[in-house]
């Protein structure tokens, strides 16, 4: 039997809905220009230079409602590479008043080498508006990072640790800033995330008049509740799983039985097809050890940026660069660069092995839709493989099945022919070979926790969570099966624990799907 969405999005008893762009907002009608935006001309002059020409849907929808007065806290969820970035720093420049040689905004980001991207489009933004923009990363020719030197920059740009420690020193006043944005926040604001303790006490320091905006491709893991603590009152544009996963990028899947399989078959891409760059991402500092040097052995120019200490942020820096002006053509990394960072000319991604939550081992849907996105930036097109052990099926059937897109199975090097030749390079919609991983989506689904109840229209209704999230089945005829859009973990357990929840064991019809 088929599963079919229903067209109303499943909302947990006693917790906010994300609310969409209302019709009748001013947003209603879509400025097409940044003219129309109301963005000052220093700044549209400096868009132009970028060759920008056209707001994004993100800088569209989101600048009027955060720039609207009295300003509102604001939460802006958006696929990777669709220009987040820019629509955040365009308002904190138009937050800034000019008169006054202080910190303004801050904006945070979850990793040295984000925030350092930040910053130099921030500049790039800036160059015609007399706005000063400082970033409060440590860098080693940088003998204005001390403290106590002062800040009179209006925009400040760090990571959570750093601002934090500026804040701690008295550096930094958080207390009447105008604007503090948060990129990635779900990498910042989730409990089990390493950030969370810098990221919090910067949001705990800020004053009730600073307009506080949190953005990211993935914001889910964020509590409804953590909403109404810490944002009250914010206004949200928020996208379905479904809407998430990018129509620009390919994926599929290969299957290997041993690491040097996975390691002949790095080897050999180069020579098979037209790859610009290459992002490589393993799941430890040692797997990237390993497959840099087994690259660098066949005469491939490769860099590896890891997490952990194992590397100084100079080095870091030094090889993003080097990567940025193409002197390395792949790249490989942990997690630390799975978010946020901007290559145009990458258009292969390639997970060494899909993504786990290091602590339950369960897929970790975010993170692989970070990592692929990677490439596909900007309309562009791109190809993203991820590496299997014939094990590891129900993890791709997994994504496949929770971003409801087709994940295909690569067995022949020549099935990325049109994907990397031809006019239309790229082209997802020549994608047509079907998925196989439909059966172990509903293998993997049906183990876990199930839960029945009768809702108010008298049908049964399915639960289904399964690590972070969970999803709702009605069960009727094989036509009407349906279910509604995933939500997270903790909203789920919330909603079972509010209603007077029937356990029915016999799943077995479940199990049929
Ligand atoms: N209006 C625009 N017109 C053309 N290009 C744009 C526009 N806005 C942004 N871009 C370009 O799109 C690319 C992706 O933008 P950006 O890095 O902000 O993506 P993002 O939404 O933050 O993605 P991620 O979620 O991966 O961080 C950048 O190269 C940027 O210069």
């Amino acid at each position: 039997m088929m599963l079919k969405p229903t067209a109303q999005a499943f909302v947990p008893k006693g917790t906010v809905p994300l609310t969409p762009v209302k019709t009748n907002s001013p947003v209603q009608v879509q400025p097409t220009t940044f003219e129309s935006l109301g963005i000052p001309p220093q700044i549209i002059r400096a868009i132009y230079d970028m060759k920008y020409e056209t707001p994004s849907e993100i800088q569209a929808k989101a600048l009027p409602i955060i720039l609207k007065e009295p300003r509102r806290h604001f939460v802006g969820q958006a696929q990777s590479g669709t220009g987040k970035t820019a629509t955040f720093l365009i308002a904190a420049l138009c937050s800034i008043d000019t008169r006054i040689q202080s910190p303004q905004a801050i904006i945070v980001a979850p990793s040295r080498e984000l925030a350092n991207q930040i910053y130099n489009v921030g500049l790039k933004l800036a160059k015609y508006s007399g706005i000063t923009i400082k970033r409060l990363i440590p860098q080693p020719d940088d003998s204005d990072d001390q403290f106590g030197v002062g800040i009179t920059e209006q925009i400040i740009v760090s990571t959570p640790t750093s601002l934090n420690d500026y804040i701690q020193h008295g550096e930094v006043m958080t207390e009447d800033l105008k604007i503090a944005i948060f990129d990635e926040a779900d990498e910042q604001f989730v409990q089990t995330k390493p950030n969370y303790s810098h990221s919090l006490p910067i949001l705990r320091s800020l004053g009730p008049t600073t307009q506080i905006v949190f953005f990211s491709a993935t914001l889910t893991a964020i509590s409804d509740d953590f909403y109404t603590r810490f944002l009250p009152n914010c206004k949200k544009i928020s996208l379905s799983t479904a809407q998430l996963s990018l129509d620009e990028i390919v994926q599929f899947y290969v299957v290997f039985l041993s690491t040097d399989e996975k390691l002949q078959f790095l080897g050999e891409i180069f020579s098979r097809l037209p790859i610009g760059q290459l992002v490589i991402f393993v799941e430890s500092n040692q797997t990237a050890h390993l497959v840099q040097s087994h690259l660098i052995a066949q005469g491939n120019s490769v860099g590896i940026i890891v997490g952990g200490g194992e590397m100084s942020g100079a080095e870091r820096d030094t090889v993003l660069s080097q990567f940025r002006s193409a002197k390395l053509r792949i790249l490989v990394s942990t997690n630390v660069i799975s978010r946020g960072i901007d290559v145009d000319a990458v258009n292969l991604v390639i997970n060494f092995a899909p993504p786990t939550d290091p602590n339950t081992h369960l897929p970790d849907p975010e993170t692989y839709l970070h990592r692929i996105g990677r490439t596909g930036r900007y309309k562009k097109k791109g190809v993203a493989l991820t590496f299997i052990t014939p094990d590891e099926y129900k993890l791709m059937s997994f994504f496949s099945w929770h971003f409801k897109k087709d994940v295909l199975e690569l067995t022949d090097f020549d099935e990325l022919n049109p994907f990397f030749f031809g006019d239309d390079k790229v082209d997802p919609s020549q994608a047509t070979k079907k998925s196989k991983l439909d059966a172990n989506a509903a293998e993997f689904i049906s183990r876990k926790k199930v839960t029945k109840i009768q809702n108010k229209r008298g049908q049964m209704e399915t639960y289904v969570s399964f690590g972070q999230g969970g999803g709702r089945f009605v069960l009727g005829d094989d036509e009407e099966d349906e279910y509604d859009e995933e939500f997270p973990m903790d909203e789920f357990e919330q909603f079972l624990d509010e209603m007077t929840v029937k356990q029915d064991p016999s799943m077995a019809d479940f199990d049929h799907y």
